[in-house]
């Protein structure tokens, strides 16, 4: 992958079991390639695999493993796969926006960094056309003025800030709800 470091965890085998409660709630969505999809992919930007460690004053103490059981478990109860993945690497996470255009039925992001300075994920979730949440686990409206403005946010259908772990949480539930309707 040209260097880049691709942190991919693959769904947990019980998503390979299913079960009749799991067919019962399918989030299946039709992408607008015309693909059938029920997975959310979720997208962590850079240095958030080091939640735990990092500020914990600021990001908490939850790691990123701990918010990836978090959402597959919330995903699952509303019928719904996910694919989790963080990069430190503004074209990793790019590429996976486009297997998300593809594949997913939504998208969560948490471009960290990236979320003040990258047109090339504008320009990607915007070619994407899916249901997109950002989430910030701090409240970024109340940190230094270089974290007020973000290029992600325009083609965010919502927008989640200082929840926490919890605000990935709030996203799934925010998603379930919305592709109903
Ligand atoms: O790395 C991060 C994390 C963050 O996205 C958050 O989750 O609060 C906020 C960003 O400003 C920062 O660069």
């Amino acid at each position: 992958m040209g260097g880049s470091e691709v942190h991919r965890t693959w769904p947990a085998p019980h998503h390979f079991l299913g079960s009749s409660r799991r067919l019962a709630l399918s989030g299946r969505q039709l992408c607008h390639t015309g693909f059938m999809s029920d997975t959310i992919f979720v997208l962590n930007g850079p240095n958030l695999n080091l939640l735990g460690q990092r500020r914990p004053e600021v990001y908490g103490y939850t790691t990123l493993h701990d918010i990836e059981r978090m959402v597959r478990e919330r995903a699952a109860d509303h019928g719904f796969d996910v694919e989790f993945m963080q990069s430190n690497h503004e074209g990793a996470l790019v590429d996976e926006i486009q297997r998300a255009r593809t594949r997913g039925a939504a998208i969560i992001i948490n471009p960290a960094a990236y979320t003040h300075t990258s047109v090339a994920l504008h320009d990607a979730l915007e070619a994407a056309e899916l249901p997109v949440v950002e989430v910030h686990l701090s409240n970024v409206h109340r940190r230094e003025e270089f974290r007020h403005h973000s290029f992600v946010s325009p083609q965010a259908t919502a927008v989640i800030a200082g929840a926490g772990a919890y605000g990935y949480v709030m996203a799934v539930d925010f998603l379930a709800q919305h592709l109903a309707e």
